[in-house]
């Protein structure tokens, strides 16, 4: 459960007084999430998710975040709305953590999501991309090449305890993907973690995007990347092609991805297996026993990680897929 910080029924009425939210008639911490602490708000209105920011979120970083939400609404991707105080900050405090009150998505994430929920989630990644143009703050991305590093230079020394001979498979990784990271493809606003606990559906129909906290400027397709490692891969750990193709044909349908962007995919979706490997290996370092959060596995990413180094072409995760000859 992500509740790293809790909060007292007096503070959080003091807190709500600053909004036109009506009368709290109930809160519980949401047993979901491993970033920040969020909690479900009852009140004799709508109801609200509260989240408090925590250790990963730069509090600089929120008016991108919150603006961002408040962008691509307005262009009609369905996502959550930061509320306004009623003195128009979107920004509050609450139990010493920076605070918002976000409006309530309706909707479920899938826990067997199938090949045509990822054509979904394809075309609404998408449609996020082509939303986030002209979005006119910038945030680079904090867990690219660079940022990798460093969080492998605070895991490394203990990497092995996790796997033998980790230590020199990732360092030649990093060696590697520093050395063929794409330069020059298309970049706008991506979400970068529009893993299946961020994507709701209504049946099958899919009702909004959540949880924007890594959203920033980089590489779209290293966005696609991101997806293709989150959605296509089985729990045994086979990646599954019709996945793949329904995932990557649904994107294209809706933004059509360049022959550089193709031919750029697989070492895009190494280093996406990477950044997700690092950030895991590092929480399940670091995380102290009893904590209120479910540690994620590492070695889930590093066996995709693997898979990837066997790819040499797009195609290989979506044969129907169109390739410059
Ligand atoms: N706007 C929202 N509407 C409905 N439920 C939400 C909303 N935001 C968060 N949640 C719930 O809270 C959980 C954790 O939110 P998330 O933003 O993924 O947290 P974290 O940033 O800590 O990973 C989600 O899986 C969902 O159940
Ligand atoms: N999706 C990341 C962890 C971030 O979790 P979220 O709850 O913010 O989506 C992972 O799986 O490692």
């Amino acid at each position: 459960m992500a509740v790293y910080t809790d909060i007292t029924e007096i503070d959080l009425k003091h807190f709500l007084a600053q909004y036109e939210v009506g009368e709290l008639t109930s809160y519980k911490g949401i047993a979901e999430g491993v970033e920040n602490s969020n909690f479900l708000l009852h009140t004799t209105k709508d109801p609200l998710i509260l989240t408090l920011y925590e250790k990963r979120v730069e509090k600089s970083d929120l008016p991108f975040f919150l603006g961002l939400m408040q962008h691509l609404s307005e262009r009609g991707l369905s996502c959550p709305l930061p509320l306004p105080r009623r003195d128009g900050e979107l920004l509050g405090e609450l139990s010493g953590r920076p605070a918002a009150l976000i409006s309530f998505l309706e909707g479920m994430w899938l826990r067997k999501p199938e090949a045509k929920h990822c054509r979904e989630v394809g075309k609404a990644l998408a449609g996020m991309h082509l939303a986030g143009e002209g979005f006119e703050i910038k945030r680079p991305n904090a867990l690219s090449l660079e940022g990798w590093k460093v969080l492998w230079e605070k895991s490394v020394e203990r990497a092995d305890e996790v796997e033998t001979g980790l230590e020199a498979e990732i360092t030649a990784e990093l060696a590697y993907l520093e050395a063929h990271w794409p330069k020059n493809l298309p970049a706008g606003v991506i979400h970068a973690d529009l893993f299946q606990d961020n994507v709701f559906f209504l049946g099958d129909e899919l009702s909004g995007l959540i949880d924007f906290y890594f959203a920033c400027n980089d590489l779209l397709a290293y966005d696609v990347s991101i997806c293709l490692n989150a959605w296509c891969f089985e729990k045994d750990g086979s990646y599954n092609v019709t996945k793949g193709s329904a995932l990557l044909e649904g994107y294209c349908s809706v933004r059509p991805l360049s022959d550089e962007e193709r031919d750029a995919m697989p070492v895009l979706a190494r280093g996406s297996a990477l950044r997700f490997f690092l950030t895991r290996l590092y929480d399940w370092l670091t995380t102290p026993e009893g904590a209120l959060v479910v540690k994620k596995d590492p070695l889930e990413y590093l066996r995709k990680l693997r898979f990837h180094r066997q790819i040499s072409s797009v195609a290989e995760y979506a044969p129907a897929i169109e390739v410059a000859p």
